[in-house]
């Protein structure tokens, strides 16, 4: 009977699959490398059943689009999970939250009052201030002859970014809990993207087997605290006498002028604000480190990005945002890089509100939806030898990162693409273009640019799993 309706349904073909598992086991270490061969044997839609989940895998652009804008609505939502509900207050989140006017509301806001292009404008020289201070850091380093932890420096520069313009002020470690401020924040991207087989297992969740349910309701009481007393410091300030206006200051603005039009209280600002806090916190970083390490694995391309960056800003002084428009070949290292690295590989899961019908094959409602970038990335069958790190196959291509072009989706597309894409993009070349136009780069002890270690670690943002230490040289004559 079962093959029968198999049958008449015509369900996305898949591995053989075990009781009770299905095919959570075959997801292993690094989902994104599994299931992309996985899709070379069964194919760019492919089906599988994660414990009692029923999901889609699609790995190719013309697939991703079926998702991602043909049937954008069906797929529009987010399953449920521990994550969403224990560190997300109850999915009040934008990333995590169901589709529905609730979550449209609360994009809305974000869109216009937190990532519009006004608004990221207005933190330039927050940003310049800080570029400075890491190439002064950097430059002194380079005096001693140094071995400097590029990722560490890499994520310094974009946490502090990212807290003047979320918070009004940097935050060191200290001021967190013993943890620490990175590392808690770390954690909680991590928990959100490990699989947790109480999403999979409805009734065995309550027992927590693998313990993480406790994890995140501790993680969640650290950052709650925070970010309360965070609200209590901005409410004793004047927000009028500061010139630039946080993103905590906008938020409580719009909670107390009622204008939100939904109910909108301190646990929506808490919402919002961890959002924000773990979307931007890693991802830019993650993208300029991976970039980073390709230009060091490929000198050619180091230096004909360096020859751009002297034509276009000189030598004698450091790339301004202004800038970035004109700097055509550092735009396709950053979406060369995004190819071969994406740094949210399997996008965040959609879930599917109705039944639906892809290319023929049957999708169930509340089926997850898994978008493999990674897989994408390395289909052959749209770009020439995939594995090669080579810029030059954007020039002229037309191809952009707005989502329009679904070999290069690394934002996602449609309803749930990233709403910080312009500030996201703008970080990661700003930092880029300091390291390399400031700086030529060496590896320690005689190692060969070939044999720098390109192995990740897998997360919803998936990162080196090793920092690139490397020794700079600083190169401007200012
Ligand atoms: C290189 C940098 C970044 C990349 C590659 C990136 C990528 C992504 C991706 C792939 C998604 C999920 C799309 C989907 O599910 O289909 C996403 C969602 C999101 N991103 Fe980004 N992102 C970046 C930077 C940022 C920054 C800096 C912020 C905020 C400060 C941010 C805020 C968000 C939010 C709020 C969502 C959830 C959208 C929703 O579910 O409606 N992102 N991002």
């Amino acid at each position: 009977l079962q093959q029968l309706k198999k049958k008449k349904k015509n369900i996305p073909p898949g591995p053989i699959g075990i009781p009770i598992l299905g095919h959570l086991h075959l997801l292993g270490k690094n989902p994104p490398h599994n299931l992309h061969r996985l899709a070379r044997k069964h194919g760019p839609i492919m089906g599988l059943r994660l414990g009692f989940v029923p999901a889609v895998v699609v790995s190719s652009p013309a697939a991703a689009e079926l998702i991602l804008k043909t049937h954008d609505l069906v797929f529009a939502s987010r399953p449920k999970s521990a994550a969403a509900e224990y560190m997300s207050y109850q999915q009040k989140n934008i990333i995590f939250g169901p589709y529905g006017p609730y979550w449209r509301d609360m994009r809305k806001i974000c869109t216009l009052e937190l990532l519009s292009s006004l608004r990221i404008s207005q933190f330039q020289a927050m940003r310049a201030a800080e570029l400075r201070l890491m190439v002064d850091s950097l430059k002194q380093a380079a005096e001693l002859g140094e071995i400097v932890d590029l990722s560490a420096r890499v994520s310094g520069v974009n946490g502090d970014m990212n807290c003047l313009m979320i918070f009004g002020r940097k935050y060191a470690d200290e001021d967190f809990d013993e943890k620490g401020f990175k590392a808690v924040f770390t954690e909680v991207v991590e928990m959100s993207a490990k699989f947790n087989l109480a999403d999979y297992f409805p009734y065995i969740g309550v027992l927590d087997l693998q313990g993480m349910n406790r994890r995140m309701k501790e993680l969640s009481k650290i950052f709650d605290g925070f970010l309360e007393k965070i609200i209590d410091e901005h409410l004793q300030e004047k927000p009028e006498k500061k010139e630039t206006k946080d993103f905590v200051d906008t938020m409580m603005a719009v909670m107390e002028s009622g204008e939100a039009g939904f109910e909108f209280d301190r646990r929506h600002v808490k919402a919002v604000l961890l959002d924000l806090l773990v979307a931007g916190m890693d991802t830019s970083s993650t993208a300029v480190e991976w970039a980073i390490s390709e230009l060091i694995r490929h000198p050619r391309v180091m230096k004909k990005l360096q020859n751009e960056l002297e034509s276009t800003v000189g030598i004698d002084r450091t790339v301004e945002e202004s800038h970035l428009n004109k700097l055509e070949y550092l735009d396709s290292v950053v979406k060369e890089t995004l190819r071969l690295h994406p740094v949210v590989p399997l996008l965040v899961p959609h879930e599917s509100m109705e039944d639906c019908t892809i290319d023929g094959y049957h999708i169930p409602k509340k089926s997850r939806a898994i978008v493999n970038m990674w897989a994408i990335g390395r289909d052959p069958s749209v770009w020439a030898h995939p594995e090669t790190f080579s810029p030059e196959r954007f020039s002229g291509s037309g191809i952009d990162l707005r989502g329009r072009d679904f070999q290069l989706v690394p934002f996602g597309s449609g309803r749930r693409t990233c709403p910080a894409l312009q500030l996201g993009v703008v970080l990661v070349k700003l930092v880029l273009a300091q390291l390399v136009h400031c700086f030529d780069w060496e590896l320690p002890n005689g190692m060969l640019p070939c044999d720098l270690d390109m192995s990740e670690h897998f997360g919803l943002v998936t990162s080196r799993a090793e920092h690139i230490m490397a020794i700079p040289k600083y190169r401007l004559t200012a």
